[in-house]
């Protein structure tokens, strides 16, 4: 590997540095940008995660230091780093749980996070994420991220996908979800376009939708229809709003218990472990892989 690849990058006659990295296959182009000079527009971002004329990716996570960033300046002081994320139709989101997740193994690599808990500043604010060391064998060990508390602000949601309604759980997690519990995932059809949802002005700014099925105790299996990518492999956030949804649906509650609750949530690309703990933060661990690395052509990228 060429160590310059993975160190900080700046549009120049060589190209712009790119990595592709992915979390239970919910994947990313990252945007090493550590001074915020980018300009990087809507359609620049579509045209990066275009599958075909791109890169590909469900959404791009942009690097920069926080004290570069307007959003994040204030946050600079117990954040060294902000997760830009933007989703792959280009619109911006709060948070993307599987992204920072593989935002840390990018810090990682460049030696920016070592060994113990790294901060990353995000639109929904700081999260704090821990990369544990190689297993035995060398596989990159999993990631584990501090996802602050989900909040349930109750009213009514209801989903709909062709002839089929459900009553859904409004679940924030720093960006909003639709938690709608079926028989069975193939109820959802094939989600090509996004589920109707209704639930009054509950959402303005758009909804993430997950379809949930019970496997066993304390373990749930997903699919997702993500507000601004369609369809993907996995959601970090959404993991987490059905974990919580899920123990409410089952009476557990650790704010009431005093104990954590740990939970299996499956995902078409893989499987995250989520904890609610007595105070209600909550805990996800998966994996964070990167792939691969290069450059982009700045010509392309700007159209
Ligand atoms: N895939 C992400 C969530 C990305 C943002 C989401 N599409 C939104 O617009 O809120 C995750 O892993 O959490």
């Amino acid at each position: 590997m060429n160590s310059a690849w993975s160190g900080p990058a700046a549009p120049d006659a060589d190209g712009i540095a790119f990595l592709k990295g992915h979390g239970t296959e919910n994947d990313f182009v990252i945007l090493p940008d550590p001074d915020g000079l980018l300009d990087l527009s809507a359609a620049a971002v579509a045209r990066l995660c275009d599958r075909r004329a791109g890169i590909g990716g469900d959404g791009v996570l942009r690097v920069v230091r926080s004290a570069a960033h307007p959003e994040a300046a204030a946050l600079a002081g117990e954040a060294a780093w902000f997760m830009d994320y933007r989703n792959g139709d280009g619109s911006v989101a709060e948070m993307c749980g599987n992204g920072v997740r593989v935002f840390a193994r990018y810090l990682e690599r460049i030696g920016a996070a070592g060994p113990g808990e790294v901060a990353v500043a995000t639109r929904a604010g700081i999260r704090r994420v821990r990369v544990a060391p190689p297993a035995a064998g060398g596989a990159p060990g999993e990631v584990t991220v501090g996802m602050g508390r989900a909040t349930l602000p109750g009213g009514e949601v209801n989903v709909t996908v062709g002839a089929r309604t459900w009553p859904s759980h409004h679940v924030n997690m720093g960006n909003p979800h639709a938690v709608t519990f079926v028989d069975d995932l193939s109820h959802a059809g094939p989600l090509l376009d996004a589920p109707a949802v209704d639930a009054g002005d509950a959402y303005p700014d758009g909804v993430n939708v997950e379809f949930v099925v019970r496997r066993g105790p304390r373990h749930v299996a997903l699919r997702v229809h993500e507000r601004g990518s369609g369809e993907t492999r996995s959601c970090g956030t959404g993991a987490c709003a059905v974990m919580v949804a899920a123990a409410r649906r089952d009476g557990v509650d650790p704010s009431v218990t005093g104990e954590p609750a740990t939970y299996t949530v499956d995902v078409p690309g893989g499987r995250l472990v989520i904890t609610e703990h007595p105070d209600g933060t909550v805990e996800m661990t998966g994996p964070a892989v990167i792939v691969a690395e290069g450059f982009i052509d700045p010509a392309w990228l700007r159209g």
